[in-house]
């Protein structure tokens, strides 16, 4: 007897998920298996996977069940595991609404950089999600990334996962990102990074392209656009733990539009849209016969 499996696609301005629910952590997907599902040819095709375990099921998350009773296992397209993904909490967060697991309000999330609060609006205004992204870290030295012939400045954000920020004078500067810009040195992230390309648009609003590592580039990515923000503020002498004011960017990415504002006690607060688009089935055969 084959075993059916459930999914769900759903995505954050257009930063696409398959989602897995697997409340008791028994379903085990391999790197390989994950670059399957997300094969946008021979799969069902995604940016990740967002596997929903209870927290006290996983042992990366039993730390957190007391905080937050869901982890979200998210895996980048090619099957790489990463810290944290902006746009699949808020993502998470709908569809743990959608299935009747949260209600409108609050919710605490467990991610493997800690616990994130999110806040789902009531459908009646919006329907919007705005998660607590915790604090960015800059690390200090200096970085520059590379396309092409053009070396830029890059500003190095860690939001729980780590981005490389680099102000261009166009988008189309980034070039194609079929493969991941050069970003030197190398030492500076271990573990790779995630690439920002930023115009500005207007006063604290910018736009951006993005490279994530592990999945190319994307139309979206929320830990992306919070770093930024941040960058962005920085560089325009806006400080929220300096002046005690909040300040908030908009952020244009090329599926959607998502606010950002930093709080004076440091915390970034990500806000945007998150649509479940689908529900079905896939044989777990399917994936044992692909994968041999
Ligand atoms: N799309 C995500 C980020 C996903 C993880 C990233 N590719 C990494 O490896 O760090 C987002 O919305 O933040």
């Amino acid at each position: 007897m084959s075993t059916q499996i459930a999914f769900l696609k759903g995505h954050g301005t257009e930063n696409d998920f398959v989602i897995v629910p697997d409340p008791d952590g028994r379903i085990e997907l391999s790197p390989a298996a994950v670059a399957r599902l997300c094969d946008r040819r021979a799969g069902l095709g995604a940016d990740g996977v967002l596997r929903v375990v209870r927290s006290a099921a996983h042992p990366e998350a039993r730390a957190m069940a007391d905080e937050a009773e869901w982890f979200m296992d998210y895996r980048n397209s090619d099957g790489t595991v990463a810290e944290m993904c902006g746009n699949g909490v808020r993502v998470f967060a709908r569809y743990l609404r959608h299935a009747g697991l949260a209600e409108e309000g609050d919710l605490a999330v467990a991610t493997r950089a800690g616990v994130r609060r999110a806040h789902i609006a009531k459908e009646s205004s919006g329907g919007g999600i705005t998660v607590s992204m915790g604090k960015a870290l800059l690390p200090a030295g200096p970085v520059t990334v590379t396309v092409g012939t053009r070396s830029r400045p890059a500003l190095h954000v860690n939001m729980g996962n780590p981005h490389a920020v680099c102000f261009v004078e166009d988008l189309a500067d980034a070039g194609d990102l079929y493969t991941a810009p050069a970003v030197a040195p190398e030492g500076a992230y271990p573990d790779g990074t995630n690439v920002e390309f930023v115009v500005d648009r207007g006063p604290r609003h910018v736009a951006m392209r993005v490279h994530e590592r592990g999945s190319g580039e994307t139309r979206s990515c929320g830990t992306g656009a919070c770093a930024v923000m941040v960058a962005a503020a920085r560089r325009d002498g806006l400080d929220p733990a300096v002046t005690g004011l909040p300040v908030t960017y908009t952020v244009d990415l090329p599926g959607g539009r998502l606010e950002i504002a930093e709080t004076p006690d440091g915390s970034v607060e990500m806000t945007g849209p998150a649509v479940i688009v689908a529900e079905g089935v896939f044989d777990a055969s399917w994936l044992d016969t692909v994968l041999g």
